[in-house]
């Protein structure tokens, strides 16, 4: 992927997604994350390659991708209720009908109560539980979350994690998930891909392993995990200046 300022951001990358996996972009900043999301859901073209879902080819957003923002790009003007219905008001969809979805994937999100309040009347945690309330109420089967959690400070994350964790075991989506967390990498991933510095390539690919059903606390100190984290750490680190 070349921008119209010449900088190349992604080059040669050949990747897939396996279905019902969450699958982590991890490098260094700048590399091209964001944009091989963007390419994914459509929003940009890439210079040359092609993106595939289900084997056809991608060219422009569809309904069977979401998207999640680290601000989560709620609209202040109105309910979180109406927030979360907005995918769908946005397809047509009547308003008793979308409002009973939007309820449903609230309470799934830990937000029930809090239908009527603004955003700026939530807690940043809060505001990235709405987004990703909204991301599941349009039912697309690929949720592209690009650092949903790096808003928030460090107990709220984790929380956050473990419960989209939960979450994933109802919901079986394809995820693809960018971060700057290695530990947050490992602890969500099933599988991982380290992009080099731009024009970035695909660096490794690594499977944590790591069985997602077991207590939050046991896998933050089960050896695979640690050694992981430290094995990615000794990839990434080449890439720091
Ligand atoms: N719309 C654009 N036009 C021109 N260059 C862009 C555009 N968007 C991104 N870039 C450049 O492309 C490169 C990759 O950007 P991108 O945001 O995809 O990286 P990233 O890996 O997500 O970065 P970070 O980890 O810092 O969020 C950067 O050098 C960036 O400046």
């Amino acid at each position: 992927m070349r921008y119209a300022n010449g900088v190349t951001a992604l080059d040669g990358i050949d990747l897939d997604f396996p279905r019902g996996k969450l699958t982590t972009l991890l490098g260094p900043s700048g590399c091209g994350k964001t944009t091989l999301l963007k390419i994914v859901a459509g929003l940009f073209r890439p210079t040359t390659g092609t993106v595939a879902v289900n084997g056809k080819v991608v060219t422009g957003p569809g309904p069977e991708r979401a998207l999640v923002f680290q601000d989560f790009a709620l609209l202040p003007w109105a309910t979180v209720l109406r927030n979360v219905a907005f995918g769908l008001e946005l397809r047509g969809v009547a308003k008793s009908e979308r409002e009973a979805i939007a309820a449903r994937y609230i309470r799934e999100v830990g937000l029930a109560g809090f239908e009527n309040q603004y955003p700026n009347q939530l807690s940043g945690g809060m505001r990235q539980r709405a987004g990703l309330a909204r991301a599941l109420t349009v039912n697309a089967d690929i949720l592209m979350m690009d650092e949903p959690f790096s808003a928030v400070d460090e107990q709220m994350r984790r929380k956050l994690q473990e419960d989209l964790l939960s979450l994933l075991q109802v919901e079986k989506k394809t995820v693809i998930f960018v971060t700057h967390s290695i530990e947050e990498a490992v602890y969500l991933s099933d599988r991982i891909v380290l992009l080099s510095r731009r024009p970035s390539r695909v660096s490794a690919i690594r499977d944590p392993g790591i069985a997602h059903d077991l207590p939050p606390d046991q896998i933050r100190r089960d050896q695979r995990y640690l050694d992981t984290v430290d094995e990615i750490w000794d990839t990434l680190k080449q890439y720091l200046q």
